[in-house]
């Protein structure tokens, strides 16, 4: 798949599948395309060439089987909204009496204080959204996402306001959530996700894949090495990591990783 803005190229020679329960972070430097890709597979936008299927339909065909949590979620703090309130947004605009299924609203709030139990949330449920703390905000916003059911959950930079011991419970949260539902996450800090994911999809207008079996093994502890931004440069990849060169899953434009 290619995508352009308004002919500028942006991704070019895409090819990615995620599979069920796969855990992905992807990676790349600014600018390099990883929000674009996602706007991509929700159906926001179109590829100039090729195609995306998401469970074997045009993107937007399965909407509610795609949960999204944007970069920055802006949210006015005096805006009289609780924490239910907003994950009850997700059963909205998708049909029905309230929301997907033909829940009502009282089916809707059990289903959506059933979720803020499993973030770890259910005692913030009534709590205005302005009144909890970046991490808190996350979770509320992950289990709007959830109400769907879906059976991926796309995360642009999740971890960003969170503090590096609320990051550790934020992936062994995700790493739970995970059993039912595939992730990827768009990140800086591969660090910090490298014992969590089973894939990671390296986007700098290229893409280049690395499965579970090559993360598992010495390749991330070579990459801690250099920056994301190295990483993604081919020519640094091959001659960090000699024995991903050729790798089936790995191949960039020319074939190589
Ligand atoms: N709506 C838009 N119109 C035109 N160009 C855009 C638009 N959105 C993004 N771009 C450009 O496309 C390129 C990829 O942007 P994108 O946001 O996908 O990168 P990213 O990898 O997510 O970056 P970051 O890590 O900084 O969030 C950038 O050069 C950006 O300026």
């Amino acid at each position: 798949m290619d995508f352009s803005y308004n002919g500028q190229a942006v991704l070019t020679d895409i090819n990615l599948t995620i599979r069920e329960h796969d855990f992905m972070a992807v990676i790349g430097p600014n600018g390099g395309g990883k929000s674009t890709l996602i706007r991509l597979i929700l159906g926001l936008l179109k590829p100039d060439k090729g195609k995306i299927r998401v469970l074997g339909e045009r993107p937007g065909k399965h909407s509610q089987a795609l949960g999204y949590v944007p970069q920055n979620v802006h949210i006015n703090d005096h805006f009289p909204i609780t924490s239910l309130d907003v994950v009850l947004m997700g059963c909205l605009g998708t049909g029905g009496r309230f929301g997907q299924s033909r829940r009502t609203r009282k089916e809707c709030e059990k289903d959506g204080l059933v979720t803020l139990e499993r973030l770890g949330m259910a005692k913030h449920a009534r709590k205005k959204i302005g009144e909890l703390s970046g991490g808190q905000r996350q979770r509320v916003f992950i289990a709007r996402s959830l109400m769907t059911r879906p059976r991926l959950l796309l995360l642009d930079e999740p971890t960003a306001s969170i503090d590096s011991r609320g990051q550790e419970d934020f992936l062994n949260l995700l790493e739970t959530l995970n059993k039912d539902v595939a992730i990827v996450v768009i990140t800086h800090d591969l660090f910090s996700v490298s014992n969590y994911v089973k894939s990671v999809a390296c986007v700098n207008h290229g893409l280049h894949y690395h499965s579970q079996e090559e993360i598992k093994g010495q390749m991330l502890e070579t990459m801690y090495e250099c920056s994301v931004e190295d990483v993604c440069r081919v020519q640094v990849l091959s001659q960090v990591l000699p024995g991903v060169v050729g790798h089936k899953n790995s191949g960039g434009r020319d074939g190589n990783p």
